[in-house]
């Protein structure tokens, strides 16, 4: 995939020009993808380029709300739906531009001869610009316009936002349905205080960077890819009230029961199936660690069943 990182003209490798979907993306969910497979479906049938139009944030940015992807990821996902050409400015040199602007600027730039979005696809300065004006305006450069209808989780648009309420409730299919793919991170594996290998639940943490979405605080049914294999898995997210009382110090810890070697230094994907219980303050560590033990034992059941 090619990436091109300001608001430049891509270099294509042919004349067929681009089909292009537009918008933030965060999440990669099901609508999105709608919206990316036209596009890439488009280009199969016209002899084009799959492209995608995307933007920049600042990671303090509050604009989009928290981030469910890294840009990595968000790229790799991208990719993998069969987009060949990437084009994502930072916001800031899109952010004043009127619609026609907007519109022009992408039309040029990626050699667009369908443009695709969701009915709720805005663009141009203020948020000005509607799927309807996208239509008028390229009407007459002959650009084809698609709009997408909205995909919908239990009869309501789903959106970025509506993942990141479900995950900041702990409601975990909820957000899954609407990624239409478990909800996973994939962060460094940090040193911990050790502690939780002496206690024969040795966990990798996982430290969720500035500006990400975090889910609910409390224990998780998840399954953890190491190489290529995934092995069930328990998640602990917060600020582990037993053994730490800085309530800023949050971590991600996950016990691997199957699994035993060093994962320092890599960054295994953890994806996310069901919540079980809030954090406990527990008198003994002995407490602590049947409580991990216990959810250990959960996770190993729900995939043996599933
Ligand atoms: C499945 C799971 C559940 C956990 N639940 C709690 C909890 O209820 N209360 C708590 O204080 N810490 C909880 N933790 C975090 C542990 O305190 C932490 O993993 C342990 O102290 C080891 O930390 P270390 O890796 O820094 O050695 C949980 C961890 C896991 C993996
Ligand atoms: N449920 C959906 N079905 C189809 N297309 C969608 C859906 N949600 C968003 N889109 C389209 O996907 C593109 C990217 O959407 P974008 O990330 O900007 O918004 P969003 O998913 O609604 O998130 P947010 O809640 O942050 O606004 C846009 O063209 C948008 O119209």
């Amino acid at each position: 995939m090619q990436i091109v990182s300001s608001l430049s003209p891509l270099a294509l490798e042919h004349e067929g020009g681009t089909a292009v979907a537009m918008g933030y993306f965060d999440g990669i969910h099901i609508g999105h993808r709608a919206v990316i497979e036209g596009a890439v479906e488009w280009a199969k049938a016209h002899g084009a380029a799959p492209a995608v139009f995307t933007f920049k944030l600042p990671a303090d940015s509050k604009m989009k709300g928290r981030r469910l992807l890294s840009t990595e990821d968000k790229h790799a996902l991208i990719a993998s739906l069969g987009v060949e050409c990437y084009l994502c400015p930072e916001f800031e040199e899109i952010r004043a531009m009127t619609p026609e602007q907007f519109v022009y600027g992408i039309v040029q730039d990626c050699h667009a001869r369908a443009l695709f979005c969701g009915e709720n696809f805005t663009f141009g300065a203020k948020a000005a610009g509607t799927p309807e004006l996208l239509k008028e305006l390229c009407a007459p450069l002959g650009v084809e316009v698609v709009v997408v209808p909205m995909a919908q989780f239990e009869e309501k648009p789903v959106s970025s936002t509506r993942i990141r309420t479900a995950l900041e409730g702990g409601d975990v299919p909820a957000a899954n349905a609407m990624l239409g793919m478990p909800y996973a991170i994939r962060f460094a594996v940090q040193h911990g205080a050790g502690l939780g290998r002496t206690l024969g639940v040795p966990t990798i943490n996982q430290i969720y960077p500035a500006g990400f979405q975090m889910p609910r605080y409390g224990i998780y049914i998840t399954r953890t890819r190491i190489g290529d294999t995934w092995y069930p898995s328990a998640t602990g997210l917060g600020t582990r009230p037993t053994v730490n009382s800085d309530e800023t110090k949050v971590t991600c810890e996950t016990f691997i029961p199957d699994f035993s070697g060093d994962l320092y230094g890599t960054d295994p994907v953890v994806e996310f199936y069901a919540y079980l219980s809030p954090s406990k303050k527990f008198d003994t560590l002995d407490e602590l660690k049947a409580c991990i033990d216990h959810a250990a034992r959960r996770a190993k059941a729900y995939f043996a069943k599933a």
